[in-house]
C-alpha cells in the first residue's frame, strides 16, 4: 500500500483527462514508470512518443524532460526534502522532479515551469496536490542550481565525493569509482558533467556494406577517431536507409574503435581466418566485426594503399586487398581524409605480417549466453554463424580462433550518458559476482586463441574492479600470456591513460567510457 504523504490525502480515482501538454505528460509518464515499476526509459519512451504521435519539438522537449529529470534525481530529491514540510507522495515527488529540472536546468522560464507543473499535477493527481506543488516549486525556484548546491550537498573540503555527488547527480559510490579509475580529482566534475549531457547518437558505416559518405548524405558528419564513425546531430537514425538495411548502425565510437584496435594486431603464423565474438549480444561489435572480417578494414587498407603509392613501403598490399578489399567493392571509402588520421595509422612492428590492415577473408562465430540476444546478432551480422552459447563453458574446441572479442558482461558505467536512470539502479554488490563471470570468461577467451592470436577484453565500464584487476588477475595465474600496450593500436586517440590498457572517457573522447586490454597467447 502506498504511503500517504502531501498532496494524497482523501485523494479519490479519477478518470484520465486527455493531455493538454503532451510533452510533460509523456515525459511524467515515462519518470513515474520508472519509479514505480522499474520502466526503461530509453524503451518506454520513443514507443510512447509513437503511440501518442508526438513528434518535432514536442517530442525533443520530452525526451530532454524526461532524460534530464532521471539524471539529476539525486541532486533534485536532496534540493525537493529541503523545500518540504513533508514527505511528498511518489507521483506529485515524481512532478516536481521534472518541476525541479525544468527550474535548475533548463532554459524554461521559471513563470512556465512552475505554472505547467502545477498544472500537470492538478489534471493528473488533484487540487490538493497542486496547491501543495505550486508551493514547493516557488521555493525551489528561489535560487539557482549553483546556490542550492552548497546548501544541500556535503561540503566540498570535508567530503569532496560526498559534495560530487549530490552536484552532479551520481551515487557516491560511483564518484568513487570514477576517481579511482581516473587515478586523480582533477577531472571527475567534467567527467559527471559529461555523463549528464545527452551524447551525440554515432553511427558505424560497416566497411564493405556502406560508407561514411553515404551516412553524410544522410545528413551525418564524419566521425572524429573512427574511420567507419558519422555523428547524427538530429533525425530519427532508423529512417537512414542503410540503417535500416543493416549496413550502417548506431554504435559508440569507442565500441567501433575497441574492435577494429583487436583487427589491427598482428597475428602472425598459422593464417587469420577465424575470429569469435563471444559474448556478442545485441551484436554492435558482431557487426562490425563480420564486415571487417568479410571485405577487411577499408579505411585502413586504402591508407596503406596510399602510403605504399606515395613510395612509403612494401608493395604487395595491392595484391593482397585485391580482389576482396580492392577499389571495387561497395563503399569502399578510397583515400582516407579523416582528421584523427592523416593518411593512415602507424602500427607497431614492421616485416611482411605486421602493421597491417587486414585484407578481409575470415569469418565471425558470434556467441552469446541468452537466445533472444543471439537472435539480435543474426539480426544484424551477414556473414558470421550465430550460435546461442555459455562462454565458460566453450563448445569450441581450445586454440580454434585467431582473434577473440570478449565483451564482457558488465555493469555499464562507462554508458551511464545513454541509459538515464541506470546509475540510480546499479547495485555495488553485483560487482564482485560481476568479476567472478569476467574472470571465467577472460580465461576461457585465453583457451580458445591459438598461439599467436590475440583477445581483446572489453567492458563499458570503467570500474578498476571489473577492468584492470579481472586482467590483473588472469594474467598473473597464467605464464601463456603476454600483454600489449592498446594504446598501440589506437594511435589515432589521445588521452587513453597511462597503459598498457586504453581507456576512453565521456568528457575527454566524447565517448562510453570503454575499456580496451589486448592480450597475446604467447607461440
Ligand atoms: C556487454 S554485452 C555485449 C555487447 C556486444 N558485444 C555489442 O557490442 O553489442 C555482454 C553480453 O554478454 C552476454 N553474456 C553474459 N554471460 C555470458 C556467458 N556466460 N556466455 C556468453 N555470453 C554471455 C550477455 O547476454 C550480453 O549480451
Amino acid at each position: 500500500m502506498k504511503t500517504q504523504g502531501a498532496g494524497g490525502r482523501g485523494r479519490a480515482q479519477r478518470p484520465r483527462r486527455p493531455a493538454r501538454d503532451p510533452a510533460r505528460n509523456a515525459a511524467f509518464d515515462v519518470v513515474r514508470a520508472v519509479d514505480e515499476r522499474d520502466a526503461y526509459a530509453n524503451l518506454l519512451l520513443p514507443r510512447l512518443l509513437r503511440e501518442r504521435g508526438i513528434s518535432g519539438r514536442d517530442a525533443a522537449l520530452a525526451t530532454e524532460l524526461a532524460y534530464g529529470t532521471l539524471r539529476g534525481l539525486g541532486t533534485y530529491d536532496a534540493i525537493i526534502e529541503t523545500c518540504s514540510d513533508r514527505a511528498p507522495d511518489p507521483d506529485v515527488r515524481d512532478a516536481l522532479r521534472l518541476g525541479a529540472h525544468q527550474l535548475l536546468r533548463m532554459r524554461v522560464p521559471p513563470h512556465a515551469a512552475v505554472g505547467t507543473t502545477v498544472d500537470l499535477v492538478r489534471l493528473r493527481i488533484g487540487q490538493g496536490a497542486a496547491k501543495f506543488a505550486n508551493a514547493v516549486l516557488r521555493k525551489i525556484g528561489s535560487r539557482t542550481l549553483e546556490e542550492w548546491v552548497p546548501i544541500v550537498a556535503p561540503d566540498q573540503a570535508d567530503d569532496p565525493v560526498g559534495h560530487l555527488a549530490v552536484a552532479y547527480g551520481h551515487p557516491r559510490w560511483i564518484v568513487s569509482a570514477f576517481r579511482d579509475a581516473l587515478g586523480s580529482g582533477g577531472e571527475l566534475a567534467d567527467l559527471l558533467d559529461a555523463d549528464n549531457a545527452r551524447p551525440l547518437v554515432t553511427l558505424v558505416a560497416r566497411p564493405g556494406r556502406s560508407s561514411v559518405e553515404e551516412l553524410e548524405d544522410s545528413g551525418a558528419m564524419p566521425g572524429r577517431y573512427s574511420p567507419y564513425a558519422a555523428y547524427l546531430r538530429e533525425g530519427d537514425p532508423g529512417q537512414i536507409e542503410a540503417i535500416a538495411e543493416t549496413r550502417a548502425a548506431v554504435q559508440d565510437e569507442a565500441s567501433q574503435l575497441v574492435a577494429l584496435a583487436l583487427t589491427r594486431v598482428p597475428v602472425g603464423g598459422d593464417g587469420d581466418e577465424l575470429w569469435l565474438d563471444m559474448c556478442a549480444g545485441p551484436g554492435g561489435k558482431a557487426g562490425l566485426l563480420d564486415a571487417i572480417a568479410t571485405y577487411g578494414d577499408l579505411a585502413g587498407l586504402s591508407a596503406e594503399f596510399d602510403r605504399r603509392a606515395r613510395g612509403g613501403g612494401p608493395a604487395e598490399v595491392e595484391g593482397r586487398a585485391g580482389g576482396r578489399a580492392g577499389a571495387d567493392l561497395p563503399g569502399h571509402q578510397g583515400g582516407v581524409d579523416h582528421p584523427g588520421h592523416d593518411g593512415g595509422v602507424d602500427l607497431p612492428g614492421s616485416g611482411a605480417d605486421s602493421g597491417r590492415a587486414f585484407p578481409g577473408g575470415a569469418r565471425v562465430l558470434a556467441a552469446d549466453v541468452q537466445f533472444h540476444r543471439a537472435r539480435l546478432v543474426w539480426e544484424t551480422t551477414r556473414d558470421a554463424v550465430v550460435v546461442t552459447a555459455d562462454g565458460t563453458e566453450p563448445a569450441w574446441r581450445p586454440g580454434a580462433f585467431d582473434r577473440v572479442m570478449l565483451d564482457a558482461p558488465c555493469t555499464g558505467l562507462g554508458a551511464l550518458r545513454r541509459r538515464p536512470e541506470a546509475r540510480w539502479r546499479r547495485d555495488p554488490a553485483g560487482i564482485a559476482d560481476l568479476g567472478k563471470l569476467q574472470r571465467r570468461l577472460l580465461g576461457t577467451a585465453l583457451d580458445a586463441v591459438r598461439p599467436g592470436g590475440v583477445v581483446a577484453y572489453v567492458t563499458c565500464s570503467p570500474h578498476l574492479a571489473e577492468t584492470r584487476v579481472v586482467v590483473g588477475d588472469v594474467v598473473a595465474r597464467r605464464d601463456d600470456v603476454e600483454q600489449l600496450d592498446a594504446r598501440d593500436y589506437l594511435p589515432e586517440v589521445d588521452g587513453l591513460g597511462d597503459g598498457p590498457y586504453a581507456q576512453f572517457w565521456p568528457h575527454r573522447h566524447g565517448t562510453d567510457a570503454m575499456f580496451l586490454a589486448l592480450l597475446r597467447k604467447r607461440p
